[in-house]
């Protein structure tokens, strides 16, 4: 199955729109929880089991494993999330962007090595740094688009003089994704919650991509207001599917022994206010 089918069946079997990010910080672990690599796979264990069938996709956040040493404790989380929460796609969240050559290896770490069903770009480098993940059947891919951080203006809301129309440089990446480099149909973009005006202008530009949405929970980002901006009905036809990541405010929602309920408890409410909005 294609990772757009995965999603839309996981999405439909859960009730969720919700992506559960694994971004483990040893230094914010309950106590009982070793702050190491092993207490790394530990942690987001627990996370993955309490959480699995509110889900839509799982998102860990490389960065937290590879500061902590603890790639061989992702490649068995990998492993863990697929029995556990079999058929619920996990988005490999690397922000990769390299020269063709070097982009090949980044595709084989994400799909081969981690066996992800897609991963985060930056589309910085143009299309030739994007076409290798694009050679993976059936693997998705999303491009950083307007990102939630504030410094996402700098670059993503200026013009492009050269380019018809002179969009913005996010709104250009937008239409990129929807159309001319959408070669394999499993395209997707990166919008940040704390900006639902660019969810919604994204949303008019790219109308069938999926959309990965982080920023509720811990960067304040409204759920409802996402959902608004990002699921639109236009002309008759709904639009491509919603992911809306939390990380922190699931993972750290408990900081004693039952980490873990507390963590579904917020997971389920998220779950519930995404769907209330719809
Ligand atoms: O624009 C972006 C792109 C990626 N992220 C990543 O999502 C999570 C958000 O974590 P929270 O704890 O829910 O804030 C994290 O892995 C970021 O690297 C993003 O926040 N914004």
């Amino acid at each position: 199955m294609n990772f757009l089918d995965q999603l839309r069946k996981a999405e439909a079997d859960n009730a969720s729109m919700l992506c559960v990010g694994l971004d483990p910080e040893p230094a914010r672990f309950p106590s009982g929880i070793a702050r190491d690599a092993e207490g790394i796979y530990d942690f987001c264990a627990a996370i993955v089991e309490a959480t699995a069938d509110l889900v839509s996709s799982f998102k860990p956040q490389i960065a937290y494993f590879a500061a902590h040493r603890a790639e061989a404790q992702l490649e068995r989380l990998m492993a863990h999330m697929r029995a556990v929460a079999p058929g619920v796609p996990i988005i490999l969240d690397a922000k990769r962007g390299d020269i063709g050559s070097t982009a090949e290896q980044y595709a084989r770490e994400a799909f081969e090595r981690y066996q992800a069903d897609a991963v985060t770009l930056s589309p910085f480098m143009g299309f030739d740094s994007v076409a290798p993940y694009l050679q993976y059947p059936g693997k998705g891919a999303f491009l950083l688009c307007r990102t939630s951080n504030p410094g996402g203006d700098d670059l993503q809301n200026q013009r492009l003089a050269s380019v018809a129309g002179q969009p913005l440089l996010y709104e250009h990446i937008a239409k990129l994704a929807q159309g001319a480099w959408n070669l394999n149909g499993q395209l997707g973009l990166v919008v940040g919650a704390t900006y639902p005006q660019e969810i919604e202008r994204v949303r008019e530009l790219a109308p069938t991509v999926p959309l990965l949405i982080p920023g509720v929970g811990a960067q304040g980002g409204d759920a409802a207001a996402t959902v608004k901006a990002g699921l639109r009905v236009a002309g008759g036809h709904s639009t491509g599917p919603i992911i809306v990541n939390s990380s922190r405010a699931i993972l750290y929602a408990g900081s004693g022994a039952d980490f873990a309920e507390k963590a579904r408890e917020v997971a389920l409410a998220t779950r519930a206010q995404l769907n209330a909005a719809v």
